[in-house]
């Protein structure tokens, strides 16, 4: 449904995209991570036709974005951060305005069978600037929906809601994906990007630094992890000490160790073989997969490294 191609873009002589390749399938959620000012608005805002790219093409249902941007704008929806919507208005007449500027068939039914599905038809006759930021929230994708889009384009949905706010947030965007519309997403929060999407790609200095599935992305680029618990916390302190050389991870308070592996069970052995030897009692093992946030910390702080390294033989 989308397909990006070597696309760049700089304001004022920095480069914010140095060339990025993405493809998106039809139906399913796509999230983008990336720490602040990594890009993702930007990407989002040529994707849906508001910003030109300076390099590279995006096609979106195999159209070209930059040369028939009206032609896209008729298969796309977007919602923001900071809702679109106008305050002063009721829910009901926000959904009709937008119904009425995009001249809809059915607009009245079309308005309550979203105030519907949306929860808010108790709501509906109230001004938006009395609603809580989740309601808002609602509304702005309500009203993004009433053009029938084929793709939605979701900047951090749920950033300001609180706990009960995001997981209705994301059991709507998981309804909406099941009607068949492709979702493209930006967060900041790696368990929405674990819970919601199908495909993540991560953002850093301009390029995709890592993409795939969630678990693609655990197996392609991060180790597992094993976790060691000891009897006291001098043996805690005893075992990183002896095992210094696999860079253990101390909790002193749960006398906790966490030690990433590299390779199947070897290393997990090694790890048995040298404690033993040296008297020490491992009270309790797991061995789990890195979760999807010690996977963007580490390709993060790996891609800085070496921007640095190379910036020094520059
Ligand atoms: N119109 C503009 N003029 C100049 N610089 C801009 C403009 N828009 C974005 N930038 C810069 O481009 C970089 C990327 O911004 P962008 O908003 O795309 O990042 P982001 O990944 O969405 O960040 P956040 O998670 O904080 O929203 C930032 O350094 C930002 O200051």
């Amino acid at each position: 449904m989308i397909e990006i191609s070597n696309l760049c873009k700089s304001f004022n002589e920095v480069e914010v995209l140095k060339g990025i390749d993405l493809k998106v399938e039809k139906g399913s959620i796509f999230a983008l991570l990336g720490s602040n000012g990594a890009g993702k608005t930007t990407m989002i805002k040529i994707l849906s036709t508001l910003l030109k790219p300076d390099g590279g093409t995006v096609k979106l249902a195999g159209i070209d974005v930059a040369k028939k941007p009206s032609e896209v704008k008729k298969h796309i929806a977007l919602t923001g951060q900071y809702a679109a919507v106008d305050e002063i208005l009721t829910g009901r007449e926000n959904l009709d305005m937008i119904g009425k500027l995009l001249d809809i068939d059915n607009r009245k039914e079309k308005v309550e069978m979203l105030l519907m599905k949306f929860k808010l038809l108790e709501d509906a006759n109230r001004r938006v600037s009395t609603y809580s930021g989740g309601m808002k929230r609602k509304i702005d994708i309500a009203m993004s929906l009433i053009g029938r889009p084929s793709v939605i384009f979701l900047d951090e949905p749920t950033t300001g809601l609180d706990p009960m706010s995001r997981k209705s947030m994301w059991k709507m965007i998981k309804e909406l994906s099941e009607t068949g519309i492709t979702i493209f997403l930006t967060t900041q929060y790696l368990d929405e990007a674990e819970y919601l999407a199908d495909k993540i790609a991560i953002v850093n200095g301009g390029v995709i630094i890592a993409e795939g599935t969630n678990d693609e992305l655990k197996d392609i680029i991060a180790s597992n992890i094993i976790k060691l618990s000891f009897g006291s916390e001098e043996d805690t302190y005893k075992a990183q000490l002896i095992l210094k050389d696999y860079h253990p991870v101390m909790d002193v308070n749960s006398c906790e160790l966490k030690i990433e592996t590299h390779e199947s069970m070897v290393q997990v052995f090694e790890v048995f073989d040298v404690l033993k030897n040296h008297h020490i009692k491992i009270k309790n093992f797991e061995k789990k997969k890195a979760s999807l946030e010690e996977v963007f910390l580490k390709v993060i702080s790996e891609d800085s490294e070496r921007e640095a390294c190379n910036a020094i033989g520059d």
